[in-house]
């Protein structure tokens, strides 16, 4: 787990979804994957980490492993800000792959 984490509002997250700086949210938790998104399988699905968003829908429909999940601590840098959890669900976005078919 990251040493030092802090409160991000949604406006803040969104801001990183350039190739040097991608931030994910999922359940809440804001994840810095800039380094993991170039290796995570599959490369072809990068697009799911290429936006600031809440990306806990797209996550979940994998069902991800203990394993994968044991590995997010690496990731985490911080929370959501209480405010802002209320209008995730509305925001909450889900990668292109998985709306297809
Ligand atoms: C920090 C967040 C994430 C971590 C640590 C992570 C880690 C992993 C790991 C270790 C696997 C291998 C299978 C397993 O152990 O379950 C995997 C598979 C996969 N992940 Fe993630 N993942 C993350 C976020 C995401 C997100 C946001 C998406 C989609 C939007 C996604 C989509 C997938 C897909 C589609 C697979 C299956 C690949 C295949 O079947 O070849 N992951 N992930």
């Amino acid at each position: 787990m990251a040493t030092q984490t802090r409160v991000y509002t949604l406006a803040e997250v969104a801001e990183h979804r350039v190739a040097n700086s991608w931030w994910i949210i999922i359940h809440g938790k804001v994840y810095d994957v800039t380094t993991f998104a170039d290796v995570h399988p599959p490369p072809a699905r990068r697009e799911c980490f290429e936006r600031g968003k809440d990306a806990t829908s797209s996550f979940e429909s994998v069902g991800h492993s203990g394993a994968a999940k044991a590995m997010m601590e690496d990731f985490y840098i911080g929370d959501i800000s209480d405010s802002d959890k209320s209008v995730l669900d509305a925001t909450s976005w889900r990668c292109r792959w998985f709306s297809e078919g």
